[in-house]
């Protein structure tokens, strides 16, 4: 298998405090992780709160810039030497967050909302509402839904909106950042399963974010665990989850028991 996206010796801190007469203390909040997802994997990265899951989410995708080490595209480097997302790239890395509720604008159509990544694309009009149509079906939403707005829609199907959004400049690799988390237990599943259909489908790569394990052993064939912002264990899901070798992966299956 190929490696799709690979991140390498990552690091990234803030200032903890707003203003300081003085340089203010800086907080590391993700240290040397390294870490990659092939073509059609799915790697699940695992932690608790705070340990940086989200920073590295959006690192992955070119919301945020490390401050050292590089994020690489399919043997490129995603920024270009003016360290902005390289264009060409950015409609290959989609990201699926975790609020349906929030994340959606309430006031734009669900047509609006999944249509919005192609704002930039060179696409016609018409490709464009082929693509909307295509992405909502993908998702087994109706394709009339395109006319109505968010809080006509569950849960669940909120978030099949979020998915049907990343799906359409039709990417290579979705970082999904606690995308299952605000969903009761069915509905979880039924979402991870149309994931994993999707993956099959398209051959997709996922980056899978989120501290509950469950979820990860269900959709992740590689696990990475995170504490503290360093990587301290990683390696295939069964193994990792059942044989943990490392006190923090311990305390993370003690906890979810
Ligand atoms: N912009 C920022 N300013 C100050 N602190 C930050 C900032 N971004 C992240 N942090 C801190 O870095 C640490 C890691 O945050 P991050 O949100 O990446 O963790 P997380 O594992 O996603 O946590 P959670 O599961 O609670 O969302 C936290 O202690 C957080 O307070």
């Amino acid at each position: 298998m190929s490696i799709l996206l690979e991140a390498r010796h990552i690091q990234f801190s803030v200032s903890e405090h707003k203003s300081s007469f003085f340089a203010p203390p800086r907080k590391t909040v993700l240290q040397d992780v390294s870490l990659h997802v092939a073509e059609r994997e799915t790697l699940g990265i695992v932690g608790s709160s705070g340990s940086g899951k989200s920073t590295l989410s959006r690192i992955l995708t070119g919301l945020l810039k490390p401050e050292k080490g590089e994020v690489l595209f399919q043997g490129q480097a995603l920024r270009d030497t003016a360290g902005q997302v390289r264009k060409d790239v950015r409609p290959h890395i989609q990201m699926i967050f975790q609020d349906p509720q929030g994340a959606l604008d309430p006031r734009q159509t669900i047509r609006q909302i999944v249509k919005e990544p192609l704002h930039q694309t060179p696409l016609s009009t018409e490709e464009k509402e082929r693509r909307v149509r295509q992405a909502l079906t993908d998702v087994a939403l109706p394709v009339d839904a395109a006319d109505r707005y968010p809080r006509m829609f569950s849960g669940g199907q909120r978030q099949r909106i979020a998915i049907a959004r990343a799906l359409v400049t039709r990417p290579s690799v979705i970082i999904a950042d606690e995308a299952v988390s605000a969903l009761d237990v069915s509905t979880q599943a039924v979402v991870l399963n149309l994931l994993m259909d999707l993956q099959n489908r398209y051959g997709l790569s996922y980056i899978f974010v989120s501290h509950d394990l469950a979820v990860i052993r269900h959709i992740s064939h590689r696990v990475a665990v995170l504490d503290g912002g360093r990587i301290v264990e990683t390696g295939p899901t069964v193994s990792v989850l059942d044989h943990p070798q490392h006190p923090t992966t311990r305390a993370l299956i003690d906890a979810s028991l």
